[in-house]
């Protein structure tokens, strides 16, 4: 598989696939389904940044300019890489709904996508000398079991100084259908005492580990306890301002009103096994989504694109 693609969409000295199960971070691979032989990551190297992406949850899991001596964003160590198991740390793409299903408890937290292999559109190399990825996944049998439409969804990435995710849902049956959606990006921070979030100074928030409070946000975001914010009507430009490493990283959406913040503190993370204890310290997750009451509808032969630009 792994050769299939590089004979397909390889581009010579910036873009290959590798197999993760023996080259990335083999450790972490616990079970793959029998059928896929292997665990495909797409490796980017160009004039402009680092990047890696697993086909596997169509999931960003690195990015790091030229200009960095740290990726943008975490990957935990204790990420546990299983089939049916989403990837704890990168880009997750949360869709078609954000957080448990509204009505099924039993449906998984954030959709089903995160956990099926992407297939890649195309590659190609931009004029600029970026380079830029199109990743694809649409309804199955199975997929109609768990949300009833039909639908194409394409992952547009774009690595170069700045790293551009667009997710793009069409639809492709004969009604309306509504999502809730996040790009849910895990970015890195030296420690995150030193982290402020800003932006949402005069925004409201409906704050999930306080019963779904409605709540108004006063200057920056410092994050000294477990948070779990849904901020609504928030600006296009947020900036996570780490003092440790003096670094400002902007995260610029489209497409969306709302924006999630979220860390899980000590003692959650410690509950989670693909976290290790201490890295609720290393990460803070600004994540760019229609959630809460921004809800998208897309009609019959339409399509959304959620955009999220990420640069220091
Ligand atoms: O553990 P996961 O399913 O990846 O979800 C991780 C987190 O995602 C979002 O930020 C939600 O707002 C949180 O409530 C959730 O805990």
């Amino acid at each position: 598989m792994i050769h299939q693609l590089n004979d397909r969409h390889a581009i010579e000295s910036q873009l290959k696939f590798i197999d993760g199960t023996t080259e990335f971070r083999p450790e972490q691979i616990v079970s793959l389904p029998e059928k896929v032989a292997d665990f495909p990551i797409i490796q980017i190297e160009n004039n402009f940044a680092k990047a890696a992406i697993s086909l596997y949850g169509g999931h960003i899991l690195s990015f790091q300019p030229v200009t960095e001596s740290e990726d943008l964003l975490f990957l935990s160590e204790n990420t546990i890489i299983q089939s049916g198991k989403a990837i704890r740390g990168g880009i997750p793409v949360c869709w078609p709904w954000f957080g448990p299903h509204p009505e099924h408890s039993d449906l998984p937290s954030h959709g089903f996508v995160r956990n099926r292999f992407w297939s890649v559109l195309s590659t190609a190399t931009t004029p600029k000398g970026e380079t830029q990825i199109q990743l694809r996944l649409t309804d199955t049998p199975e997929t109609r079991k768990l949300w009833p439409h039909a639908w194409e969804l394409v992952l547009d990435i774009i690595v170069g100084d700045t790293l551009t995710v667009g997710l793009i849902t069409r639809n492709r049956g004969n009604e309306p259908f509504t999502i809730t959606q996040a790009l849910h990006t895990y970015f890195q921070v030296g420690s995150i005492d030193g982290v402020r979030i800003l932006g949402l100074d005069r925004t409201e928030y409906i704050d999930k580990v306080d019963s779904g409070a409605q709540k108004f946000q006063a200057g920056g975001v410092e994050i000294t306890s477990e948070v779990d914010r849904i901020y609504t009507n928030v600006p296009p430009q947020l900036i996570i301002d780490d003092s440790t490493w003096k670094r400002q990283i902007q995260v610029l959406s489209k497409g969306s009103s709302s924006a999630v913040v979220w860390n899980p503190w000590s003692e959650k993370a410690a509950k989670f096994p693909d976290l290790s204890d201490d890295d609720y310290l290393k990460f803070v997750c600004v994540e760019t989504t229609n959630a809460g009451p921004d809800r998208i509808q897309v009609f019959p032969g339409s399509e959304h694109r959620l955009e999220s630009k990420i640069r220091n």
